[in-house]
């Protein structure tokens, strides 16, 4: 690996391994190295890796997901290591709505800004969806930006179908619960493909207010966050909702005005929202039919 690739720096920490910038040594191009901790068994590669390899294949066909270049498992004091080569981009939606936030005079992302950010993040959403992949862990993090194209891509598709997301990372860091939809909160085992609305939704809201919609520190914080702005659900909204496995007796809250919490969306852009947060996942908005609605009308398609 250090002969082709001559490694910059560490750029990330993935769900599933270190991420480094590096410069691809003969053309002088720039990737992304994902080290994964695969641990090699005596057959070699794991078929889970094998299959999230040629899901990460097969999806990274779609400019709105980060090509992955090329897959090498090299030898490392003994010990087998894979390495998977994406296409480098400069740096990712939570640096660049933290740039918008901090510094002596902070200004908003500009509305044509957010719309095509979300538009390209719905696309690749729906890109993953129409093979029926879950990303599972969508946040600002994982989406990477080329600040100069204005281009949004999906990366860290780790998890793909046969993970589920740990509390903590391989590195013992904690996996944030912000995007994470009520389903998967309240302990549901069959959530499905609205689990990444849920997610887009909490990321549009976030460009719009720059600053979490939901920035829970536990899982029963994170349903109070989500309570407290949208009410408590009940079986009325969200059938069934009462069943789920880690349901129990909340505060009943009503709902608020959304258009109090992302005040600089217009009405068009808070009936977007209200439909990607929806608590009942067979009510929420899909990819494909999110990039439909009024709110992108506006928008340059070309
Ligand atoms: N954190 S950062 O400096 O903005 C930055 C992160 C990245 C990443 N690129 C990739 C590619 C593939 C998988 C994960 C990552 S994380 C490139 S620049």
């Amino acid at each position: 690996m250090e002969d082709k690739y001559e490694k910059l720096e560490k750029v990330g920490e993935g769900t599933y391994g270190k991420v480094y910038k590096a410069k691809d040594k003969a053309s002088g191009q720039l990737v992304a190295l994902k080290k994964t901790r695969l641990e090699m068994d005596e057959e070699g590669i794991p078929p889970t890796a094998l299959r999230e390899i040629s899901i990460l294949q097969v999806l990274s066909t779609s400019i709105y997901i980060v090509r992955l270049l090329c897959v090498q498992h090299i030898e490392h004091k003994g010990k087998p290591i894979l390495y998977l080569v994406f296409e480098y981009l400069d740096t990712d939606l939570k640096k660049f709505i933290d740039s918008h936030r901090k510094g002596p005079n902070p200004c908003p992302l500009p509305p044509s800004q957010i719309q095509s950010f979300l538009y390209q993040l719905c696309k690749g959403v729906a890109h993953c969806h129409s093979h029926g992949v879950l990303h599972r862990d969508l946040k600002p993090q994982n989406l990477l930006v080329d600040k100069e194209k204005g281009i949004l891509k999906i990366a860290d598709l780790g998890l793909g179908r046969s993970f589920t997301v740990p509390l903590k990372n391989y590195t013992h860091e904690i996996v944030t619960l912000w995007y994470r939809a009520p389903e998967v909160l309240l302990g549901s085992t069959n959530y499905a493909l609205p689990v990444d609305m849920w997610s887009v939704g909490c990321i549009f809201a976030e460009m719009s207010r720059r600053q979490a919609l939901f920035p829970g520190d536990s899982e029963f914080q994170q349903l109070l966050h989500i309570f407290r702005l949208l009410g408590t659900p009940t079986e009325e909204v969200w059938p069934g909702v009462s069943d789920l496995k880690d349901w129990h007796i909340f505060p009943k809250w009503e709902p608020q005005s959304l258009t109090r919490a992302v005040p600089s969306l217009g009405p068009e852009g808070v009936d977007l929202l209200s439909k990607m947060l929806k608590y009942n996942p067979a009510d929420r908005i899909s990819a494909k039919k999110a990039m439909e609605h009024p709110y992108f009308d506006s928008l340059d398609r070309s």
